[in-house]
């Protein structure tokens, strides 16, 4: 199976390399200073489960490089999906999968408006990891998890061959036999997590230890919860609950990837997460004051830190363009 990895950041770097590992022709797509360190010295993982090395010949600079992939994984941040998937639509359409490890819960649509409906498979993708320097990447931890499905809800030839490539490559892998609704259930999860320990600035352990900040976690899941039942999908009314008790499991250290974006002064996907269950709550008449309250909380942080993106002495007509 050829393989495509559209992003050699945390999650496409470290599955993609993972991949390679086992001997699956993997070619990485990469930009900026991360391609011009890789094509230097090839790509680092570093990870508890072994480190890993990709020769600089496995990365390319453009998608139009690429050379007719069987299966494309998108792991780019959520601002650069349309982009990639207007460059995607050529090699969709000459008949390869493509399927998003990234989050949030629109990214599938808009991979849609460019490619045809029946390449594009479902997926999310668990992990910790994330670019420390060009070049380099590091996955935090031991979860490393890849779930991903037909929208039709079949088993298809494809999803069951890439699932065969991802196990023997070590990769908790699963395929999903509803992957809208595990989506959303990853969805659920992500935006209690990822609102949370960002606006509370601190990992897990610190937010589910404190009465105020757990009962947020809570709120801020059953919210999502709620947006996504009424846009139909099947979740379990009482999944907040569940997900908190899974938060109790995660080492207390574990954080979101959209925290240590915060910390390193990076752009935020808020406006894909807290931002979005906000904006659909609002579309399908549900309150979500929570997911509200944080993406107008971390707003200042969205573009990056605003001591460096000019946001940090704005004229109120210069805000309410931005
Ligand atoms: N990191 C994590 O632990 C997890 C992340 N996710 C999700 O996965 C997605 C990817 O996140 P993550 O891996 O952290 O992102 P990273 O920023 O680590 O990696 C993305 C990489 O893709 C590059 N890129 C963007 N557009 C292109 C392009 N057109 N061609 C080539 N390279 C491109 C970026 O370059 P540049 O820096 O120049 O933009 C960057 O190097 C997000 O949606 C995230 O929420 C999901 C699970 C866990
Ligand atoms: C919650 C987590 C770490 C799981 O993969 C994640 O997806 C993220 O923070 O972006």
């Amino acid at each position: 199976m050829r393989i495509a990895v559209i992003g050699a950041g945390g999650v496409g770097g470290y599955f993609g390399a993972r991949l390679a590992a086992a001997g699956d022709d993997v070619t990485f797509v990469a930009r900026g200073r991360h391609l011009a360190a890789i094509r230097e010295k090839g790509l680092t993982v570093r990870s508890p489960l072994g480190d890993l090395r990709v020769p600089s010949e496995a990365v390319v600079p453009s998608i139009s490089d690429l050379d007719a992939p069987d299966l494309v994984m998108v792991a780019v941040k959520l601002w650069d999906t349309e982009d990639v998937a207007r460059q995607l639509a050529p090699l969709a359409e000459g008949g390869a999968a493509v399927v998003s490890f990234q989050n949030g819960v629109q990214k599938d649509t808009v991979l849609r408006r460019h490619l045809p409906a029946g390449s594009v498979l479902g997926g999310v993708g668990y992990i910790s990891a994330f670019i420390e320097e060009p070049g380099v990447v590091v996955h935090n931890g031991t979860l490393q998890r890849l779930v991903f499905g037909e929208y039709d809800r079949t088993e298809s030839p494809r999803a069951r061959a890439f699932l065969d490539r991802a196990v023997a490559a070590g990769i908790d892998a699963e395929i999903s036999a509803d992957i809208e609704r595990t989506i959303w259930e990853k969805f659920v999860f992500l935006v209690g997590l990822s609102g949370t320990t960002s606006a509370v600035r601190q990992p897990i352990g610190v937010v589910r230890g404190d009465p105020g900040s757990r009962a947020l976690l809570r709120e801020v899941m059953h919210e999502v919860v709620a947006v996504g039942r009424a846009k139909g999908v099947a979740l379990d009314p009482g999944f907040a609950d569940d997900r908190l008790a899974f938060c109790d499991t995660l080492p207390a250290a574990m954080t979101s990837s959209m925290h240590n974006d915060l910390l390193r002064g990076n752009r935020l996907e808020l406006g894909w997460l807290s931002g979005a269950v906000a904006d659909l709550g609002a579309e399908l008449d549900v309150a979500t004051p929570r997911n509200r309250a944080i993406a107008d909380i971390l707003s200042p942080y969205a573009l990056g830190d605003p001591a460096a993106t000019g946001g940090a002495d704005v004229s109120a007509a210069e805000a309410a363009s931005r």
